[in-house]
């Protein structure tokens, strides 16, 4: 595989009310080159420690990352011009337009000028070009400021939870953006606390929990071998339908008059119920999604409890 990302046993402590706390604890992942990758995990499971280590604005205990084969921050400096991101909420002049705000930290980046209409067209902002900062929705703030990591056409785009706080518009067209720039062979690493939201951009994925790995690969792969495959059964006779099912070995649960049966071979449903006489009228197979797949992975990890994440003591590191 060709690797954009990679982190090998990560690991980055702080310290914390006189207690050490393990951020990321030995972290190991990839991020394949072009396509939309999800960095997926709860709050506090370590994505921004993880992002600002690649991009050198804190220091690892230990461990190693490298970006497009350089180990950073060592060798940082020779790939920085293919790295945009966005890790905060970038400053822009309220009074500027978007395209002045642009043309100006084209100028301090020394990309060409022609590049501020080009970045515009990427986020779908070019009527918008005119307009005012101040009087921008947060969707297009978001996208203006996807447009600025642009401006020196960097290959690996870094997105730290890009959609907190939008609208289901702006979250769209933050999505549409961001899907549109991995078609385009880019790199975009993505992290996000919100399932649905990874599962509908990412082609790839890297789940954590507590700073470490649960789970990496093609989301499709992992929804399906997340061990949940089921089939949405709508019969006449429900209640004779789940006593025929049942007695034919079928796992099922009832969701009204409808019946969820767990197979992966719909029509082995279909033959057992035409045996007794009855007839399915509709048989929906249910797709297993990211969130089962995440609360399956996660099943045993405590998530969310603050004092899982606290360290022995013994780790080194300190506080940033
Ligand atoms: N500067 C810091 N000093 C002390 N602890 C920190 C610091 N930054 C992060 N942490 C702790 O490290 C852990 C990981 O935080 P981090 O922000 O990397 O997680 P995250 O997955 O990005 O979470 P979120 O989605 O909430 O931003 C958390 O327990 C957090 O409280």
């Amino acid at each position: 595989m060709d690797v954009a990302v990679r982190t090998v046993n990560l690991r980055k402590t702080y310290l914390s009310r006189g207690s050490r706390r393990v951020a990321v604890g030995g972290l190991t992942m990839s991020v394949p080159h072009g396509g939309v990758h999800g960095f997926l995990g709860p709050n506090g499971s370590g994505k921004t420690t993880t992002i600002r280590m690649l991009l050198g604005l804190i220091r690892a205990d230990s461990g190693t990352a490298e970006v497009f084969g350089e180990e950073v921050p060592r060798r940082l400096p020779h790939v920085i011009d293919r790295v945009g991101a966005i890790v905060e909420s970038p400053k822009f002049f309220p009074t500027f337009t978007a395209r002045q705000n642009l043309a100006l930290l084209a100028g301090a980046i020394g990309s060409p000028a022609a590049r501020v209409d080009e970045v515009l067209e990427a986020t779908h902002l070019r009527d918008r070009g005119r307009d005012r900062y101040a009087g921008f929705s947060l969707g297009m703030k978001q996208r203006l400021a996807i447009a600025a990591t642009l401006l020196k056409d960097p290959d690996l785009l870094i997105f730290d939870e890009p959609t907190n706080g939008l609208d289901p518009a702006g979250i769209r067209e933050v999505r549409d953006t961001m899907r549109s720039l991995g078609a385009q062979g880019k790199t975009v690493l993505v992290s996000s606390h919100i399932l649905a939201e990874v599962e509908q951009v990412a082609d790839t994925v890297s789940i954590i929990g507590h700073g470490s790995l649960l789970a990496e690969g093609n989301v499709r792969d992992i929804l399906g071998g997340s061990g949940v495959s089921q089939v949405r059964v709508g019969v006449a006779s429900p209640d004779r339908a789940q006593q025929v099912l049942e007695a034919a070995g079928f796992a099922l649960t009832r969701d009204g008059q409808h019946l969820l049966v767990g197979t992966d071979d719909p029509s082995a449903i279909t033959r057992a119920l035409a045996g007794h006489g009855l007839y399915v009228a509709e048989l929906v197979p249910v797709r297993p999604d990211l969130e089962s797949a995440f609360l399956a992975l996660t099943a045993d990890e405590g998530l969310g409890s603050e004092s899982d994440r606290l360290a022995g003591g013994h780790a080194p590191g300190g506080a940033s």
